[in-house]
This record gives C-alpha cells, structure tokens and sequence, in this order.
C-alpha cells in the first residue's frame, strides 16, 4: 500500500529524516518507534504531504493502482485516502462532536471545507450523505451517544476517539496516528486498543507512533524503528525486542 524509498528531510542542515526506505503491505498495522527526535513525526508528515522530502520517492495506492504521491498537496493525497491524526491534534472547541467529525468528510468532497462552511448551494446537496457517514464514523469508534455534545467536554479518552472518528470519515485506505495513546490513562488505552484492533479487523491499512512497548506488541504486525533520521530495523515485535541496534539506540550504547 505504500513505499517510500531513500526519503531524506533535513532542517537547517540537520537530517530529521535520512535515507530511509519501507514498505507496508496492504491491511498491515504499523507501528513506528525510536527515541525522542528520532524523526517519527517528520516521517509521517512526508507520507501525508504536510512535508515534502529533499529526496526520494513515495509510492501508495494498492496493487496495480500505485502512484507517486511525493508531490502532491496535504489535500491531494486526502482524497487518494491517506488520513493522519496529528500528535495532541486539537479538536474545534465550539463545535459538537458530530460537526467535528463532518469536518473530516470535507476533506474528500470536490468542494471543501470552506465551501461546506459558507453553505454554498452546489455544497448542499452533499450535506446530508456527509452527515450520515459521520454518525457511522461516531457510532464505529463508540461515541454515537456523544454525536450533540460540545466535542470539548469528552474526556480525553474519547477526543482521541473523536479525532480517529473524524480521519475515518474522510474514508482513509492508509490512516496514519501519531502517538494516539499518549496521555492517556489505562482504561482510556485500553478503548483506544480495541478500536486499533477493530480496524485491523476491517482490513484498514494503519501506521501508527507509540512509545509504549505492550501497546505496540499488542497491536502491530511489523514495527519500524527510526533512530536519529535513519530506519534501523524492522519486524514483528517480538524480533524488534531481541534487535541489538534497536536494544543500543534506545539505552545509548549501553549493551554489548
Ligand atoms: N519543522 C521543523 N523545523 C526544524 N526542525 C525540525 C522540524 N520538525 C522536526 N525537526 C527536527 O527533526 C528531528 C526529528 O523530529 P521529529 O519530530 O520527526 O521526531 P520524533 O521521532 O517524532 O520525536 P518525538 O518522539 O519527540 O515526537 C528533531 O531533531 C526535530 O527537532
């Protein structure tokens, strides 16, 4: 579903991401870790277009429909299905939950956003078939019962359910979260779990950047560990707990 080759980004001289190279295999969930600035943030910004590589290429779309995506705008690879959450993204406070999510379907329509906003006619008419498909986003993360609440009173638990709502609405084929267990407490991780299991049980194709080892064991069928911009392994979990790069990138050349 996508592959990236050779990706470089660098900031002011500094390489946040380098020379690296993946793939994911269609209705594979991904999990992506490295130590604080190892360059999982910029890699995910570069697959959704909020970024551009200085070099490289990414490549997504399933089998026989892949295409070069590494030019085309945030919005462009939106509607190809790439949906990302943001790390601590933020939710519209005066907004319920329900527009929240309907926010997210505009992301795929020919009008946009700003077009939904003003009410402009030719919008209308889809108005109605993007409200439905964000009460079945609602209702497929748990929160149908919280469609009419303000989105700024949930718990945060559920505003990261929210958020995840709000990506499926856009009807993502790759969905990409960042860290979207962290700050929560245990009963909220555990939600949050059991919606990650449930869209890899629907085939969904899901990248996703998490500390937290038991999560990522639980969760992901191969992991990528980014370590100072470079991709240093990659497995399943339980060959990434044995790597000896993995095992020196994250306790600092300690081990022998
Ligand atoms: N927009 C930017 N401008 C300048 N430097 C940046 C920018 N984005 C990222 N960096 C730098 O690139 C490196 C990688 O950052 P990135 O946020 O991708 O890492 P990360 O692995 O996601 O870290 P964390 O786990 O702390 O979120 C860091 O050194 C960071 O300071």
């Amino acid at each position: 579903m996508l592959q990236i080759d050779s990706v470089s980004r660098a900031f002011g001289g500094v390489y946040a991401v380098r020379d690296v190279s993946l793939t994911v295999a269609e209705g594979e969930t991904r999990a992506v870790i490295g130590p604080n600035g190892a360059g999982k943030s910029t890699l995910f910004n570069l697959i959704s277009g909020h970024l551009l590589p200085d070099s490289g290429t990414v490549s997504y779309g399933p089998a026989g429909e892949r295409r070069r995506i590494d030019r085309l705008t945030p919005h462009a690879r939106a509607r190809l299905g790439i949906a990302i959450v943001f790390q601590g993204a933020r939710l519209f406070g005066g907004m319920t939950a329900l527009e929240n999510v309907m926010v997210g379907a505009h992301a795929r329509t020919r009008h946009g956003f700003l077009s939904a906003a003003l009410r402009l006619p030719r919008h209308r008419g889809e108005e109605a078939r993007i409200r439905a498909d964000a009460l079945a986003a609602l209702d497929r993360v748990g929160l149908r019962d919280w469609a009419h609440r303000a989105a700024d009173v949930l718990p945060l638990g559920q505003q990261r359910s929210l958020q995840v709502a709000r990506a499926l609405c856009a009807r993502p084929r790759l969905l990409l979260l960042d860290e979207p267990a962290s700050g929560l407490r245990a009963a909220e991780r555990e939600a949050l779990a059991q919606l990650v299991e449930s869209l890899r049980e629907e085939g969904l194709t899901t990248m996703l950047i998490e500390h937290d080892v038991a999560f990522v064991a639980r969760l992901a069928d191969r992991v990528s560990v980014l370590d100072l911009g470079r991709h240093i392994a990659e497995g399943t979990p339980d060959e990434i707990r044995r790597d000896d790069a993995v095992l020196t990138a994250y306790l600092g050349g300690t081990v022998s």
